[in-house]
């Protein structure tokens, strides 16, 4: 579904991506992990051509991205769907109006128009939230606005640049449920980058190791969720008490 081939990217004469090579499968859950300055959002953002390589190849289904016009790459692009830490939504714009958007730019039909924003809030369970602002909202509850705007064009990929990097555990859990779904229900490819070990195990089938701006490794894993159990106060003086060596206040 995804292949870069020799792929670097060069900022002066720096390389932050170092000629990489990978394929990633339809229907994977994959993950990028590595220390802060790897490459890894670098490395993503070249999947859907927000940065563009200085030399090699990308391929999203079938179509080789760094050939395209940009006429053509705003159309390929609207099969691949991106979410980001900070969420990006438009402070200034309702949930239904930040969903409603993506659509408008790929000039859904007007008629449509209603029911696919509707549909796509109602997968992320925001259907009564239509009317609220951003700043209304939890992180958690950004994040799905943010996962219904990236899934209303109906893409393949799913392009996650640290998805849950702002959320508390339980919410994290909750968010990686919902791309768990969007994965399932829908056949979408997911690729997560993130910092955050639990993440990549919890969800991911395969995940590559970045460093230096190259892949080290790229492991297969068995995904267990390790996050999202529990969000009740007992929970949280277990964990902070688990290791030992911590004595109630
Ligand atoms: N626009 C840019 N101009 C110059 N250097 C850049 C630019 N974007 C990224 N870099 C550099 O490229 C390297 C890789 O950055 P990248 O953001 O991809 O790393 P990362 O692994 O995602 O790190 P983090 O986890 O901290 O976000 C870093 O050294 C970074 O400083």
């Amino acid at each position: 579904m995804i292949k870069l081939h020799n792929v670097t990217k060069k900022y002066a004469h720096f390389r932050a991506i170092n000629s990489v090579t990978l394929e990633i499968e339809e229907g994977e859950i994959y993950g990028i992990i590595g220390a802060s300055g790897a490459g890894k959002s670098t490395l993503l953002r070249i999947m859907n051509l927000l940065e563009n390589p200085d030399e090699g190849e990308v391929v999203v289904n079938g179509q080789v991205l760094t050939n395209l016009t940009s006429k053509h790459l705003r159309e390929a692009r609207k099969s691949i769907g991106m979410i980001f830490q900070h969420f990006n939504l438009v402070a200034n714009k309702t949930v239904f109006e930040n969903v409603a958007v993506s659509l408008e730019l790929a000039r859904f039909p007007k008629e449509d128009l209603r029911n696919r924003v509707v549909e796509c809030l109602q997968f992320v369970g925001l259907e009564n939230f239509i009317s609220k602002y951003p700043a209304q909202l939890s992180g958690g509850q950004k994040q799905r606005v943010a996962i219904a705007r990236a899934l209303a064009n109906n893409p393949q990929v799913l392009l996650c640049d640290e998805p849950t990097s702002s959320l508390d555990p339980h919410t994290t859990g909750e968010i990686l449920d919902v791309l768990e779904k969007v994965n399932q229900r829908f056949g979408v490819t997911i690729v997560i980058v993130s910092h955050e070990m639990d993440v990549i195990k919890s969800i991911c089938n395969r995940a590559t190791v970045m460093a230096d701006g190259a892949i080290y490794d790229t492991i297969s894993i068995e995904p267990k969720r390790m996050l999202g159990t529990d969000d009740s106060p007992k929970y949280f003086v277990e964990q902070l008490t688990k290791d030992g060596g911590v004595d109630h206040a």
